[in-house]
């Protein structure tokens, strides 16, 4: 019986797996999930990877669930799943070319069902809400994590509650969490100011909270992880390199890499984590460049407005994680991301401005030369590219912008149609 516990990192207290918690009560640290590894050493292996990946329906058809031992050890009548992950891995020389690079994959996390990596981390947290027997699930959100909370919590028949900040969330988002039936509370101010709110909700009223706060979300979204490392037969690339708001994602693929080493499936050097802010909401850029030193909240503003996040709340996980991998974190222009989203569309690959985000972030440190020419390096894509259709919209309909693509109106008889068509 392998033994999995829940833990503050901070004061090292423990947590019963069937607490519903999203921090320390002691300490008010960041809680994780640790996994029994010394006894699954020599388990988990290449071989034993390959086998689960082979197989079909519930559970090691979910990308997550296939792991099982290095997520959560909950009941097969527990989980709630949609065969998540299972995303595919690009391989893409004119997106290499562009930024610079022999090497470069992109990993496609809007390929999950609700169209955001989110799906990792919430099958896992929904599943342990359905366990332990919450009623209310509950989130803050800049929109894909309501999406996602408001899919699976209906697919467990859970009520789901979010809260948004107004006028801030892109439509996309915003149909899925009312069609999916979420309640949807909008809130003045900033994704930031929502979590405070619902950090309140869940501690007073006892809503179960499935923001990355919950350690089992993280758990989820390691996977990424797992999965792109396997699609690589192993050969760990140089470089992962992800945007980053909350610190979810950068948190969880620092523990991924961690128990992936410990287990001896990837060598003693880590890839390094790149984590890319938006300059309108970079406090981790800003801490990063005080070398950790001094931390200051912002008030987040970024036409990728996944990442409008002023005051993460995996800062000390996603520090920890790019200190482990020596990793790096930068911050691109609004203007990089569009532009950088408008290639990555028109490569057929497409995602939403924080896809934008990552493939900006890429050229400009092999620019800077800190990634180099034939590093490997893959590239997360966080969200699929219907998350947000108006930045898109926007962006083609000015034809000053690089790759623009606007509308052509026609007016008139086939002839004209004729003439149009010659002159485009
Ligand atoms: C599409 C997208 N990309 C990137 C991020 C940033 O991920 P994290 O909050 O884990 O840093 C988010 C959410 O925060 C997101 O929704
Ligand atoms: N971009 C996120 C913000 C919240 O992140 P979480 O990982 O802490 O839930 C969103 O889509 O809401």
């Amino acid at each position: 019986m392998l033994e999995t516990k829940v833990v503050c990192i901070q004061c090292g207290r423990e947590y019963a797996l069937s607490a519903a918690i999203s921090g320390c009560e002691t300490c008010d640290g960041l809680l994780e999930v640790k996994h029994d590894l010394e006894a699954l050493k020599g388990v988990i292996t290449r071989e034993w990877a390959e086998k689960r990946r082979v197989e079909r329906g519930f559970p090691n058809g979910s990308g997550v669930w296939r792991w099982r031992e290095l997520v959560a050890p909950f009941p097969n009548e527990a989980i709630v799943s949609r065969n998540e992950g299972n995303t595919n891995l690009y391989e893409d020389a004119r997106l290499a070319k562009w930024a610079g690079l022999e090497n470069l994959w992109l990993k496609h996390e809007g390929e999950n069902p609700t169209g955001s990596f989110k799906d990792r981390g919430m099958t896992v947290g929904i599943s342990h809400a359905n366990w332990i027997g919450a009623k209310y699930v509950a989130c803050a959100s800049s929109g894909n994590t309501s999406a996602s909370l408001a899919g699976y919590a209906a697919r467990a028949g859970l009520k789901a509650l979010t809260f948004i900040p107004s006028g801030k969330v892109a439509l996309g988002k915003l149909s899925q969490t009312m069609a999916y039936g979420a309640k949807t509370v909008q809130v003045e101010g900033s994704f930031d100011d929502a979590l405070e709110l619902v950090r309140r909700v869940s501690k007073e009223k006892g809503v179960y909270l499935v923001n990355s706060l919950n350690p089992f979300r993280l758990e989820g979204q390691k996977t990424i992880i797992f999965e792109a490392l396997q699609q690589l037969d192993w050969q760990a690339p140089d470089w992962i390199v992800v945007s980053g708001g909350n610190l979810g994602n950068t948190s969880a693929f620092g523990k991924a890499l961690w128990e992936m080493r410990e287990l001896g499936l990837i060598g003693e050097k880590l890839p390094r984590i790149a984590t890319i802010q938006a300059e309108g909401a970079s406090p981790f850029y800003q801490y990063y460049r005080s070398e950790f030193t001094r931390f200051k909240a912002q008030k987040p503003e970024t036409v990728a407005t996944a990442i409008r996040i002023g005051n993460p709340v995996n800062l000390a996980k996603a520090r920890r994680a790019i200190e482990w991998t020596d990793g790096v974190v930068d911050m691109v222009t609004d203007t990089e991301i569009m532009e950088a989203k408008a290639v990555l569309d028109r490569s057929g690959i497409g995602g939403e401005p924080a896809a934008g985000a990552t493939l900006a972030g890429v050229r400009k440190l092999r620019e800077k030369e800190i990634i180099g020419k034939g590093d490997r390096v893959v590239a997360i894509m966080t969200g699929h590219i219907l998350k947000d259709a108006d930045s898109i919209v926007n962006y083609h309909s000015n034809p000053a912008n690089p790759g623009a693509n606007p509308l052509v109106q026609m007016a008139g008889t086939l002839d004209d149609l004729m003439k149009l068509l010659e002159e485009n």
